[in-house]
């Protein structure tokens, strides 16, 4: 489903062009770094258009690719999705497959996008419950797009945000034992200090090599986190749209940056906060 010709078609012709004046304008106030999104209403969408589940997928899909593109060309630097989580796994068999399948797929057309717009992917989540095929492919995915800057793209797969701190404070308890060091200890003061801290965990989180997100989209009229992406937004742009995540396109995210940008002034004064 998912095609080179799709994408050679989204970036260019007149309405390609038509979107770069538009961004061009929106440019003038401040783009958000990080874009994060929460995909719900495949499902729905599919009822809508009383098309099969599967097809409601591919379509969520396509969805994804535009905005990755959209994103490209006005400058957002940070693009994260939520493509499955660990809870996912309870849902039915057939749509796991589905949604590993078009993981496999996302995997082929994204090192060719990669190369051709020096994307670099990023896999979040804990990839050892994906199938070994699939973590091959992410993983040389990631290792030959490592060296890329000029976009960061993530897909959150087999993600949570409670197994992504349990991760980083695994880690974090390795690391220090590994250095010869406890995980508590006294200081000179005699006072309680701890040794693992905030940066210590931070450091180890999937998202680490994010930027916490700026704008959180969450589609489907929902306005739950979901185990997303919880522990990175504290200060970020909460956006639910009632639209399903399928026909979410360019205007929805023209509407979510406007939103952003009235809303900038408040977001930065907080951020100095923490
Ligand atoms: C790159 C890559 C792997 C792309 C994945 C494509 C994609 C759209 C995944 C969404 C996954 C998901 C479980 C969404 C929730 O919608 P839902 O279907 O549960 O919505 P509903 O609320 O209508 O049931």
């Amino acid at each position: 489903m998912l095609r080179e010709d799709i994408i050679i078609d989204i970036f260019s012709g007149w309405r390609s062009f038509l979107r770069k004046c538009l961004f061009r304008v929106l440019r003038v106030g401040p783009i958000p770094s990080h874009i994060a999104v929460i995909m719900d209403g495949n499902r729905r969408y599919a009822k809508k258009k009383k098309i099969d589940d599967m097809t409601g997928y591919d379509a969520g899909a396509l969805a994804l690719l535009h905005l990755i593109i959209y994103c490209m060309e006005l400058g957002v630097k940070y693009v994260t999705a939520y493509a499955f989580s660990i809870d996912n796994f309870r849902r039915h068999p057939e749509e796991v497959q589905k949604i590993m399948d078009l993981t496999m797929e996302s995997v082929m057309l994204l090192t060719w996008i990669s190369k051709l717009r020096l994307v670099r992917v990023h896999f979040a989540g804990n990839l050892q419950l994906l199938s070994a095929d699939i973590q091959d492919a992410a993983k040389r995915l990631m290792e030959s797009t490592a060296g890329y800057n000029n976009f960061v793209l993530t897909i959150c797969i087999c993600y949570t945000c409670s197994d992504e701190i349990l991760h980083a404070v695994e880690e974090s308890c390795k690391e220090k034992w590994d250095d010869g060091i406890g995980i508590m200890g006294y200081d000179e003061g005699n006072d309680y200090e701890r040794l693992i801290k905030v940066v210590d965990i931070e450091k180890h989180m999937y998202m680490a090599i994010a930027p916490d997100p700026d704008i959180l989209i969450r589609t489907g009229g929902e306005y739950r986190l979901s185990n997303f992406l919880i522990w990175q937004s504290s200060c970020c742009h909460l956006s639910s749209l009632g639209t399903v995540w399928p026909e979410f396109g360019m205007f929805h995210l023209v509407w979510v940056v406007l939103d952003f940008q009235q809303n900038y002034r408040y977001f930065a004064k907080k951020k100095l906060q923490l």
